[in-house]
């Protein structure tokens, strides 16, 4: 649905240049939605903005669904007409919600709507349906400053939606609102992502927002995507990144014993593993630390134990644990990527 090849973007400021994307290859397939996390200057905000030709990329091609955006003219608000009509298919939310204060709800709604040519009767009709769908039918008269944030971005929501898009980009639409807010926005974009099959790009630096609710992910860091991949497939990656930042493990292991990170997903998540492998084994098993969530709609969760001994004489507990399904690593050990997780420039 969105697809970014070698997507650069190079900005010039004070005589000086910096790299923003530095050859961004993203695949967001239909349906999904996905994430792109990284920290403060990764580039996330540029590569979005690059996505809906906001910015004009230095190079490189940004399609969505089917139309090759790069080759249509203008950006920004200089956008040629077929890069107008592209753009309004593609919804956008934003961090501080971006309304217009002195309209009402219904009116900033409806101002897409206007700009697409309905009319009044037919703008009313379309903002009341969106209003309802994200929960705020009693709302159409008030004005955004009567509104809390959650509120305020619900009617972002419905604006970005005005104009039927198959793709909605969402601009760390959370970062403003308290956790208990975050997630009730979160589960209306899983609702409509559902509902409407709506595609849906999101950048957040939060790793509980690519918990919560997407089915991929992407790591950014200096501009480049140095993993990517379907969350569940990443927590089963030995050596991921973004399966250590979703589920952070701490403990260091005692001299001669063996530390070992052991991924459960899908049903091996509700098995009394642990207690079976002291058993069988005769062992004494240490938790120093576990993480244990739903991820999508599995449960999936990390653990950090330790056991006596050093890696090599561990050979029969290891392959006992891997028999479960269970994703195993020794910290420390070199990592291998596997198949699902792709780094990009490997
Ligand atoms: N208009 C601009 N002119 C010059 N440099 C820019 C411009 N916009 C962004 N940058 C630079 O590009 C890099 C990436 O910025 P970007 O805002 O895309 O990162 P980000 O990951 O979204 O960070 P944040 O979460 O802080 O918004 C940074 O070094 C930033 O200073």
């Amino acid at each position: 649905m969105i697809t970014t090849t070698d997507l650069t973007k190079v900005y010039h400021s004070r005589g000086r240049e910096v790299t923003a994307l530095d050859g961004v290859n993203l695949h967001v397939r239909p349906g999904e939605v996905f994430g792109v996390i990284g920290q403060s200057g990764a580039g996330k905000s540029t590569l979005i903005r690059c996505v809906n030709l906001l910015e004009r990329p230095t190079s490189g091609t940004v399609t969505v669904d089917g139309t090759d955006l790069t080759a249509l003219a203008g950006r920004g608000k200089r956008a040629g007409r077929p890069l107008r009509e592209a753009r309004t298919r593609i919804g956008m939310i934003f961090q501080h919600f971006n309304l217009l204060s002195a309209r009402t709800v219904q009116g900033n709604i409806e101002l897409p709507l206007e700009i697409l040519g309905l009319t009044r009767r037919e703008r009313a009709r379309k903002a009341l349906d969106l209003l309802d769908l994200v929960g705020l039918a009693d709302k159409a008269r008030a004005y955004p400053t009567q509104l809390s944030g959650g509120q305020k971005q619900r009617v972002g929501i419905a604006r970005a939606l005005a104009g039927d898009p198959k793709v909605l980009l969402s601009d760390e639409a959370t970062s403003a609102l308290d956790p208990e807010t975050t997630r009730s926005v979160l589960q209306l974009l899983r609702d409509l992502n559902r509902q409407l099959g709506l595609t849906v790009l999101l950048i957040t630096h939060e790793m509980d927002v690519v918990k919560t609710v997407c089915d991929s992910a992407a790591l950014m860091r200096d501009g480049r995507i140095v993993e990517s991949g379907v969350v569940s497939d990443l927590l089963a990656t030995p050596g991921s990144t973004l399966a250590a930042e979703l589920f952070p493990l701490t403990g260091t292991a005692g001299t001669g014993r063996t530390l070992v990170d052991i991924t459960f997903h899908g049903g091996s998540a509700g098995r009394p593993v642990i207690s079976q492998l002291a058993r069988d084994h005769d062992i004494d098993v240490s938790i120093l630390g576990a993480a244990m969530d739903t991820v999508g709609d599995a449960q999936v969760g990390r653990m950090r134990i330790e056991l006596p001994g050093r890696p090599e004489d561990n050979d029969r507990a290891l392959a006992f644990l891997r028999a479960q399904g269970l994703t195993v690593e020794i910290p420390g050990a070199a990592a291998t990527p596997g198949v699902a997780l792709s780094k990009e420039g490997a």
